[in-house]
């Protein structure tokens, strides 16, 4: 089932001492239950604003974005900050782990906005979802006192605890070794994969754009499927960032199921 489709999207921004700056034009996409895609491009090519619009952060200039079937430009601010925290979890390439704060109150933070759930619920729910990341032994550590990698599980569990349909990953593993990135990657996969729900991955790196069932790829603003296979003068998720005459294959991220039994062992 489709959670949300853009059909002939686009952003343009006002500039106080230039033309209007046309930053995405002419998107259609439709996410569904479970789809795993990957978005990869140049730095400026609109990923940001691009995920900016699937988690329901700004709004497009240009066509119709529906999420679960509603319009969104029918939907007041309030209504979409709820539909967005209801349905939506974010992880992001510096982690945005609330300083001072332990893991499990890291955790809770999006639960405070269930009124209804009480503390101790809200407790539980974030102290399983950490132990599902493997981090059940830290729940009381800081942040600052966690590598890197762990704290990304921190993230990819405060994302997952309210059970999102999106998952909407901007560069998940640019701040992680490529090993631990990996690794951080084969949990979010199946943590998503375990609550059904579907995850963007926006990337520069190919190894994990592969990692995704769709790979899509956005060019000064503009959207194309990107095959696996490039034709002649195409490219493929390995080179769809990488500099012009300067390919370079990346291998392919190991995707083994080890990988999270090591973390959650
Ligand atoms: N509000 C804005 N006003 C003016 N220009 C903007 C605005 N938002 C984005 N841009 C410009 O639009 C282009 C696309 O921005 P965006 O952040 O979406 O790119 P990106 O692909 O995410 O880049 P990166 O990989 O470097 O993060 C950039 O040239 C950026 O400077």
């Amino acid at each position: 089932m489709s959670i949300i489709s853009l059909e002939g999207v686009g952003r343009t921004v006002e500039r106080p001492d230039a033309p209007p700056l046309t930053i995405l034009s002419s998107v259609d996409l439709e996410i569904a239950d479970g789809d795993r895609v990957s978005v990869v491009g140049r730095s400026g090519s609109g990923k940001s604003t691009l995920l900016n619009l699937l988690g329901l952060l700004d709004r497009p200039t240009q066509g119709t974005i529906r999420f679960d079937g509603a319009e969104v430009r029918r939907l007041s601010d309030a209504r979409l900050a709820r539909l967005r925290g209801a349905s939506i979890g974010f992880v992001f390439q510096q982690f945005n782990l609330l300083p001072g704060r332990t893991a499990i109150e890291n955790v809770m933070t999006p639960l405070l906005y269930d009124r209804g759930t009480a503390f101790w619920r809200r407790e539980r729910l974030a102290t399983e979802m950490l132990g599902r990341v493997g981090l059940g032994e830290r729940i009381t550590s800081m942040p600052d006192r966690m590598s890197g990698g762990e704290q990304q599980r921190v993230a990819i569990a405060r994302a997952l605890v309210r059970r999102p349909r999106l998952i909407l990953a901007d560069e998940p593993t640019g701040a992680l070794d490529l090993e631990t990135g990996g690794t951080v990657m084969a949990l979010m996969e199946e943590v998503a994969r375990e609550t059904g729900a579907a995850l963007v991955t926006i990337t520069h790196d190919p190894a994990i754009a592969r990692r995704a069932v769709r790979h899509l790829r956005l060019d000064a603003g503009v959207i194309s499927p990107l095959d696996d296979e490039p034709g002649p003068g195409g490219t493929s998720p390995a080179d769809a960032t990488a500099p012009i005459g300067a390919v370079e294959r990346a291998p392919l991220a190991r995707v083994a199921a080890t990988e999270t039994d090591e973390v959650l062992a």
